[in-house]
């Protein structure tokens, strides 16, 4: 497989498949230098008052430990995005203050909560204190990679992943303060086995909030782990997307709740520059792909589609899901094929191009807004660029990417992928 980057055209792989390690090294030098000039990109934005990863406070101001500020800087952050300098601060008062917040996709939610929770904790005792649940396994797996990174430098605080396939002998009290899981299992911990305590949990943080509370099986079990636990327990909800339903929900459900919410317009990214190519039969799609590949400098690329079967993930257990996730996030992998079980909340920084091979519609085969806002901020990370495609192969299709058009009140660009100067001009 050839790559581009710049004016350099470089072979990843040598004849018979096995990779040069020199020529890996290499490449991944590159990739960084490529990723370095997009870092002087996110200092730019952070300075800009319209962008939302501006702040105007440091992370010393926010008050976080030596300790955990030790860890934010080790993670290469300078300064607090916006919904950081704003939501810490709710999060940290005493007495505490529940929270729904909404902040655009890979403004750094997870790193808010996160460092939430490892403040609050008391690692001198021994129970579990903060609850955190996710939609997926793999969500789950990463939102812990991010709190045991930030944690690096408070080694007292543990953390437990409540996931499935993570056995625990029933009925010992888990020690670690942090538990992050899945809401099954979470739910089976807290009641099956009673390896937490809920009474004694003080904060619970709900990450992708609104698919926990829309999606029936989640709300289900998240409303039981809910019930359990104490009145005064702090609650913290999180999302890029609240429809107005859920959003009318959430604030029945958390007593007395800060909200931070955008306005519509303002959940779309600048960064991420939206497209969508028409495809006369389904055949065609392929080949606007590989007309996308042939032009377009991509260091990663996340393709969704409708079904597992079309995106061959069907029979994966989850592990098996999490480690070719593991191996994309690490650069193995150049291109995802998934279905929405990656739309929401997956980081990895060198995602430049997100393609709706299928677009993202409803049960009733209306656009799904919510799901269209995930699926393409898996580019776009904390203000790089990104490019989305979306492939239109039917007038239903082309009548969604109206209606997401209309509900954004965001142009999504025409683009002829056999055209490759008007390519070159459109997405450059
Ligand atoms: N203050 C910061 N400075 C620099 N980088 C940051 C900062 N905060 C977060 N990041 C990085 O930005 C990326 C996106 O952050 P994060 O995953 O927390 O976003 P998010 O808002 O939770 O995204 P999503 O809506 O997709 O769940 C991550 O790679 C994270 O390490």
């Amino acid at each position: 497989m050839w790559i581009q980057i710049g004016k350099k055209k470089l072979k990843t792989k040598k004849d018979g498949d096995k990779v040069d390690l020199a020529e890996q090294s290499l490449l991944n030098k590159l990739i960084r230098h490529s990723l370095v000039r997009n870092r002087n990109q996110v200092e730019v934005l952070q300075r800009d008052p319209t962008s939302p990863l501006y702040s105007v406070k440091t992370f010393e101001e926010l008050r976080l430990k030596p300790d955990l500020l030790k860890g934010v800087y080790n993670m290469g952050f300078n300064r607090p995005s916006r919904i950081q300098e704003n939501a810490l601060p709710m999060m940290l008062a005493q007495p505490p203050q529940n929270l729904i917040a909404q902040s655009q996709s890979g403004t750094g939610k997870t790193a808010a909560f996160s460092l939430a929770m490892l403040s609050h904790v008391n690692p001198a005792n021994k129970w579990t204190q903060c609850l955190c649940i996710a939609p997926t396994y793999e969500l789950a797996l990463q939102i812990g990679q991010v709190i045991e990174q930030m944690g690096k430098y408070c080694p007292d605080v543990k953390l437990a992943y409540g996931i499935r396939g993570n056995r625990m002998e029933r009925g010992i009290k888990l020690q670690e303060q942090i538990v992050i899981g899945t809401p099954g299992t979470v739910l089976d911990w807290c009641t099956k086995y009673r390896l937490i305590e809920p009474k004694k949990i003080t904060m619970f943080v709900l990450d992708e909030a609104d698919v926990m509370i829309a999606t029936q099986g989640h709300r289900d079990q998240s409303i039981r782990i809910h019930r359990q636990l104490t009145k005064d327990c702090q609650m913290l909800l999180f999302s890029a997307t609240f429809e107005d339903s859920v959003w009318r929900f959430a604030e029945q459900v958390v007593p007395d709740p800060n909200i931070i919410r955008l306005k519509r317009e303002e959940e779309t990214l600048d960064t991420i520059k939206q497209f969508y190519v028409v495809c006369k039969e389904k055949e065609d799609k392929f080949t606007a792909l590989c007309n996308l590949y042939g032009s377009l400098t991509i260091a990663q690329a996340m393709i969704f589609c409708h079904t597992r079967k079309m995106a061959a993930c069907g029979e994966m257990t989850v592990e098996q899901r999490a480690s070719v996730i593991e191996r994309y996030r690490n650069g193995k992998e150049k291109v995802l094929v998934t279905t929405n079980v990656c739309s929401r909340g997956i980081d990895v920084e060198q995602v430049s191009l997100v393609v709706n091979f299928d677009l993202p519609v409803d049960m009733d085969g209306n656009a799904d807004n919510e799901t269209y806002l995930h699926r393409i901020g898996r580019t776009g990370r904390f203000g790089r660029r990104g490019f989305a495609v979306n492939m239109v192969d039917s007038k239903h299709s082309m009548d969604i990417i109206n209606q997401i058009e209309m509900h954004f009140n965001r142009r999504i660009t025409k683009l002829d992928t056999s055209d490759l100067e008007e390519m070159e001009s459109l997405m450059s």
